[in-house]
């Protein structure tokens, strides 16, 4: 039985227009949902803002009803059983503030252990465990008032961890922190994940799922557009990528480069150079050569040859479309 279940899942909200708020309004945040994620899985939700991730895991994790259609984690049904789930869950929702800054780390993790019920003989112990785990092992006594927001954020995993749950969902754990903070973060993760957690996690940084998703789910109002692994979404698209930096553009070169056998397809994104084109194609080597003579009048600055990397999925599948 896979540990979370989605099943043509909706959400709809109302909501109010104008001063006198007569008009109302239905928003369709997820309008047709379905995924399965297995236990130990590293799983991510990608999409652009209001794509409806935040609004899929406020329903798994039992804070928000769906419109119509199921949400199962650990076979207990989201809507309807929800104590027995919430015992088994938890959830951190990055740069939230629900951490006590006058109470101390450890006071923070005491209180929260009280509020899940953590029997008094097993909770120093695990906040002392929970504290090194996040690398704040000998800040225990420090007030959160005192920590940079790295440091805060580690603290809010060790909160997410103190009912010790089977699944974990972050939203965007990493936003705010430097490279270093968001490392050391994607290791607990990882850790989590070998003990066997299951880990749904929302992510803008494309470099980040890739790394640590097992699967994922690309979604944009409300439905879900593609979803695999990593590797399986990068085969998909047509695993190349040109780029090539111009100083002009001429009216023909995009039909030019695009007749060219083994393209298929062409961006261009303005830069300061000029132009960006991120040329999509097979076999690069072989039509290097043509693509170069191709813009021998366009003044070429640089031109590069990669493999195809998530975003390039992404972008892909989501286009310029960012309209919720
Ligand atoms: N309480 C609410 N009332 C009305 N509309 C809402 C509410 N919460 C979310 N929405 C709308 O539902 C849609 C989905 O929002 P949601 O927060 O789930 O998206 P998201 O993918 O998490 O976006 P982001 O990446 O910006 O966090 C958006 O159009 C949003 O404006």
């Amino acid at each position: 039985m896979s540990v979370i279940m989605v099943r043509n899942l909706k959400r709809d909200y109302e909501t109010s227009l104008g001063i006198i708020k007569r008009d109302k309004k239905i928003i369709n945040a997820i309008r047709d949902i379905s995924f399965e994620v297995e236990r130990g899985e590293i799983f991510g939700l990608l999409g652009p803002n209001g794509a409806g991730k935040t609004s899929t895991i406020k329903i798994l994790t039992t804070l928000l009803a769906p419109t119509s259609g199921q949400a199962v984690v650990l076979g207990h049904n989201c809507f309807g059983e929800e104590k027995e789930l919430r015992r088994k869950i938890n959830f951190i929702f990055g740069g939230e503030r629900s951490l006590y800054w006058r109470l101390s780390a450890y006071d923070n993790l005491s209180y929260f252990c009280d509020l899940y019920h953590v029997p008094e003989r097993v909770k120093k112990d695990r906040i002392e465990k929970l504290l090194d785990m996040v690398g704040l092992g000998d800040k225990a006594q420090y007030k959160v008032e005192t920590f940079s927001k790295g440091m805060k954020q580690r603290l809010q995993i060790a909160r997410g961890l103190v009912n010790d749950p089977e699944v974990l969902f972050l939203d965007e754990p990493t936003i705010g922190l430097d490279p270093v903070g968001a490392k050391t973060l994607r290791k607990i993760i990882k850790q989590l994940s070998s003990e066997g957690k299951t880990i749904l996690l929302t992510t803008h940084y494309m470099q980040e799922a890739d790394e640590l998703c097992d699967r994922i789910a690309i979604i944009n109002k409300g439905k879900l557009f593609a979803l695999n692994t990593s590797e399986k979404l990068k085969e998909n698209i047509d695993s190349s990528v040109i780029e090539v930096e111009i100083h002009t553009l001429k009216e023909d070169t995009l039909l030019r480069l695009n007749n060219i056998e083994h393209v298929t397809g062409v961006d261009v994104i303005p830069n300061d150079v000029g132009y960006k084109l991120k040329i999509d194609c097979r076999n690069p080597r072989k039509i290097m050569s043509l693509i170069n003579d191709q813009l021998s009048e366009n003044n070429v600055k640089s031109i590069l040859m990669r493999e195809a990397t998530l975003e390039d999925v992404y972008l892909k599948i989501i286009g310029g479309d960012y309209s919720a």
